[in-house]
């Protein structure tokens, strides 16, 4: 095989990866050539609950014949699953498929999904890895640490002011952000299994938490809400409005993400207020940020982030642009949206 074709296909599998969406899993493409590297088919894993890049590759594929399929290559991503979630193990869908030789970037390492290398290798296929693994890597680097620590993926919501605040001196906030942005932020709370608050927040707006659609109507999915904080909140809290509620009564992130990872939900959404939204910055575990900036200034009132315990310049948390999801950057009516994730730890300062 052309290597030059086969990196060039890889460099597609990326490209495809990015149409994905962050979350529960991880951002994954796939491409199917043949003997001569001409691409037979291409996919790519559109979320929780569709299709694996790999399989929607081969649900792409027409009818091989067993040479054929034998001489074709499928390259990936990521290493092909070996375990049955909520879709069946890639590896027994590419061993099925006929297919003779895999190329994946990156392994999976999970406990679980991992092992779909030696699987296939047993199944006597070519296997061969670390191809573009760097950027591989890189494409779903949150995704990895937040897996490494056995904890959901996070998104962080902050809808400030041009000055940085999250509420005036007097505690209002509603709305700093346009319809646009709203809508938005609900269609992100309808993306993710829980939504974190404060018992500050609660206190201050009563919030409902619930994802609405333009017209003010629930969203058929809608995230556990859960409330962060040792005081009781109002019994008749709007937010109680169902069952799907619960109070975790603590300030320590670390716990908050753990009894949600025991509820089986792999991605949450941190929507503040400010002390929440500082303690999950504080403690690196914020995996990516939704920062809504509304162009209005208060000069005072609550600053959206707090103390992070940096000192000097050097020392700050520093983000990058995520073009996953739309674009980094978006006009929302009269905000600006922009996407972010942290920068990996080694990329250093820009
Ligand atoms: N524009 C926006 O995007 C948003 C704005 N807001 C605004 O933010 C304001 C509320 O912010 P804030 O007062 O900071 O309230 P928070 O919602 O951040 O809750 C703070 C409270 O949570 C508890 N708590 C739990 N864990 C921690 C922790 N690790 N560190 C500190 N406190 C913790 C404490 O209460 P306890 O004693 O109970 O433990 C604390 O007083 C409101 O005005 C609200 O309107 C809120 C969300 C989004
Ligand atoms: N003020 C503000 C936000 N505030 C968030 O919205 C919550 C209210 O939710 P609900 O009761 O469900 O409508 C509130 O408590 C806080 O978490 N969000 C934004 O996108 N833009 C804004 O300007």
């Amino acid at each position: 095989m052309d290597t030059s074709r086969t990196t060039a296909a890889m460099r597609l599998a990326l490209e495809l990866a990015r149409r994905g969406t962050r979350g529960v899993n991880p951002l994954v493409g796939a491409v199917i050539m043949d003997a001569e590297g001409t691409i037979l088919a291409t996919g790519y894993h559109r979320g929780a609950g569709t299709p694996h890049a790999e399989a929607d590759a081969l649900s792409r594929l027409g009818t091989l014949d067993p040479a054929a399929a034998q001489a074709a290559t499928m390259v990936v991503s990521l290493e092909p699953c070996n375990h049955s979630g909520r879709t069946g193990p890639c590896s027994r869908a590419i061993i099925d498929a006929g297919i003779g030789n895999v190329v994946f970037a990156v392994s999976d390492g999970g406990k679980t999904s991992g092992g779909g290398g030696e699987a296939l290798r047993s199944a006597g296929l070519n296997v061969d890895h670390g191809l573009l693994e760097a950027e591989a890597r890189d494409l779903n680097h949150r995704w990895f640490t937040a897996r490494a620590h056995h904890r959901p993926f996070t998104t962080l919501h902050l809808a400030q002011t041009l000055d940085g605040r999250i509420a005036a001196k007097d505690g209002t906030s509603q709305w700093i952000t346009s319809p646009r942005s709203l809508l938005h932020a609900h269609q992100v709370r309808a993306s993710v299994g829980a939504i974190v608050v404060g018992t500050g927040t609660v206190f201050a707006d009563d919030p409902r938490l619930n994802a609405r659609n333009e017209h003010g109507e629930p969203f058929s999915t809608q995230p556990r809400r859960i409330v962060m904080g040792l005081r009781d909140i109002p019994a008749d809290a709007a937010l109680k409005a169902d069952s799907n509620w619960e109070q975790v009564r603590t300030r320590d992130p670390y716990e908050v993400l753990a009894l949600i990872s025991a509820r089986d939900i792999g991605h949450v959404l941190i929507e503040g207020g400010a002390s929440i939204a500082t303690a999950f910055l504080a403690a690196d575990l914020v995996d990516e940020i939704f920062l809504y900036q509304a162009p209005l200034l208060l000069g005072a009132g609550r600053n959206s982030v707090g103390d992070l315990g940096v000192e000097t310049l050097a020392a700050a948390r520093r983000f990058r642009l995520d073009p996953i999801d739309g674009e980094a950057v978006r006009l929302l009516g009269p905000d600006i949206l922009t996407h972010l994730e942290p920068l990996p730890a080694e990329t250093g300062t820009p």
